[in-house]
């Protein structure tokens, strides 16, 4: 049998990050993967869903300039070479070439320190368990007879549809329904809870959900989706709103339910792994079983590539290494790349009044005070920072232009533990929208100002005078 000092398994964004973690410290390394090495994000996730929104987006700027025709078949065409792109630095040579053995096909536990793959065993000291998550299909009635795409199969079609219908008002449902509604796709969107982008601000989810009205697509919110039929178009799809029953039809369906992770094929009882929502995880993303670690999607608790790296990273220092390092979720960001886009750093408002109290100040900030975006018509954006009593970053919320970008310099702030106020000493370029970070730092400055104990004192000593 042959024996490695790690087995990954899934060549994913959290395995290869193991992988190459455990590569740069010289450890032997077996990578398993079932399908096609780069996983979700390069295939179906992150990459083809942007490169789909860049195009929707030029399809969008010029629309507003020429009366034009939109070729979908060649714009999905090159969506998907972007993705090949980014394959290239992850193909199974690349990895083999950088010191690892590549493995195809699915891998099952023998036992906590053996695996079967195609057959044969492999042995390892650690085992790094990175196998993500596949698209929810919830056992809804007539859901499985009727046909319907999930991200899995979406940037495969050959055109889009004239019509589609999108189950869920999250990530997915929120990015490719204004992408599909550029490209000219009549795009109605099915979602049971009472606003979209349940994760964020609500008064910043209005604004995306009227900007994607504006644009053309059709909301049923609160709507949950009961019954499935296959109709001359393509599908019906029932929900229920308010008591009452709602039909939608389309020539598709699109289901972006939330996820499920992949842990069925991998006989995890044989190692003692147990699982509740995804494979359950220690703080050092050790499993039940000792020397066998999970991050990324098929452990959670945040499904984003980013925090698959992160994980990965940390599982793999923690296997690997004579160190045991915590994953500290406190300082999680992320972005939906939706016109505008959204992007958040730590907490909501109403979580951190929970968490601290009334003594949070919180600052909000509108783009039209900004200089930058008043250079472009329409140009909207808003900023929301939580900061505690003295300044320092407990969230921030961010829509407009770029907020994906924006929101990296708060998290600098906040990961560092920096109070806001300091960043109005830094010189920002103008007209930026980075400025727009300066400008709120000047007010918490100010206020810091104003509630340092020994301003407090003198103003109240002046008040009594003035009172007088
Ligand atoms: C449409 C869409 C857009 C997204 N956009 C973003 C975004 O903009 N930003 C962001 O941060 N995140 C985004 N995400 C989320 C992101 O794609 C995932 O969080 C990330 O890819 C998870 O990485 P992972 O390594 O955990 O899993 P995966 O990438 O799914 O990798 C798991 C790998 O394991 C393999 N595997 C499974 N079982 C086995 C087995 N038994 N044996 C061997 N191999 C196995 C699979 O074939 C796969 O290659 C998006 C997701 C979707 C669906
Ligand atoms: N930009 C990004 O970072 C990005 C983009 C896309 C996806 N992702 C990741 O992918 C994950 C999955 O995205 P997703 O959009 O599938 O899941 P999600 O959890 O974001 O949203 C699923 C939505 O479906 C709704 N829903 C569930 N059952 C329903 C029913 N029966 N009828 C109507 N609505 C129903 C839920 O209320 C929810 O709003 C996300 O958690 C996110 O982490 C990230």
């Amino acid at each position: 049998m042959k024996v490695f000092d790690l087995i990954v398994i899934g060549s994913g964004a959290a395995g290869l990050t193991s992988a190459f973690t455990a590569l740069g410290f010289g450890k032997k390394v077996l990578i398993v993967e079932k399908h096609r090495s780069g996983g979700e994000c390069t295939w179906s996730g992150c990459v083809p869903s942007k490169g789909l929104i860049n195009e929707a987006s030029d399809v969008h700027i010029a629309r507003q300039f020429a009366d034009i025709k939109v070729d979908t078949a060649a714009i999905l065409k090159r969506v998907r070479l972007i993705s090949e792109g980014i394959y290239e630095h992850e193909t199974p040579e690349v990895l083999e070439k950088a010191g690892a053995v590549f493995v195809q096909g699915g891998a099952e536990f023998v036992s906590p320190n053996i695996i079967s793959v195609n057959g044969e065993q492999f042995q390892a000291k650690k085992i790094v368990i990175a196998t993500g998550s596949s698209p929810m299909v919830p056992p809804i009635p007539g859901l499985d007879a009727v046909p319907f795409l999930t991200n899995d199969n979406f940037f495969e079609q050959d055109s889009l549809p004239a019509s589609m219908v999108v189950l869920g008002a999250g990530a997915i449902g929120m990015e490719l329904s204004q992408a599909m509604c550029r490209l000219g796709v009549k795009v109605t969107v099915v979602e049971m809870t009472p606003e979209v982008m349940f994760r964020e601000e609500p008064e910043f989810s209005a604004i995306i959900r009227d900007k994607l009205t504006a644009e053309g697509v059709s909301f049923y919110l609160g709507a949950k989706a009961s019954k499935f039929e296959r109709s001359e178009l393509g599908v019906k799809v029932y929900a229920e709103q308010n008591g009452k029953e709602i039909i939608v039809e389309a020539e598709a369906l699109l289901v972006a339910l939330g996820r499920s992770p992949n842990t069925a094929d991998l006989n995890l009882d044989a190692a003692g792994i147990e699982t509740d929502r995804g494979i359950k995880v220690d703080a050092y993303l050790q499993t039940a079983a000792k020397g066998v670690y999970a991050c990324g999607d098929v452990a959670g608790p945040y499904l984003l590539s980013h925090m698959a790296n992160f994980q990965g990273k940390i599982a793999t220092m923690n296997a690997v290494l004579p160190i045991r390092r915590k994953a500290n979720y406190e300082h999680v960001a992320w972005a939906t790349f939706t016109d505008p886009e959204f992007a958040r750093a730590g907490l909501t408002e109403a979580e951190a009044r929970e968490q601290c109290g009334d003594s949070i100040r919180v600052y909000n900030y509108d783009f039209d005070k900004l200089d930058r975006a008043k250079t472009k018509a329409g140009d909207m954006g808003r900023i929301k920072l939580i900061t505690s009593r003295k300044g320092k970053v407990l969230g921030a919320h961010i829509i407009g232009k770029r907020a994906g970008e924006l929101i990296a310099e708060v998290q600098v702030m906040k990961t560092l533990g920096l109070n806001f106020a300091k960043l109005q000493g830094v010189i920002h370029p103008y007209p930026t929208y980075a400025d727009a970070l300066r400008q709120i730092a000047q007010q918490v400055f100010l206020d810091n100002l104003l509630n340092h104990p020994v301003v407090r004192f003198f103003r109240w000593v002046g008040g009594i005078f003035k009172s007088k």
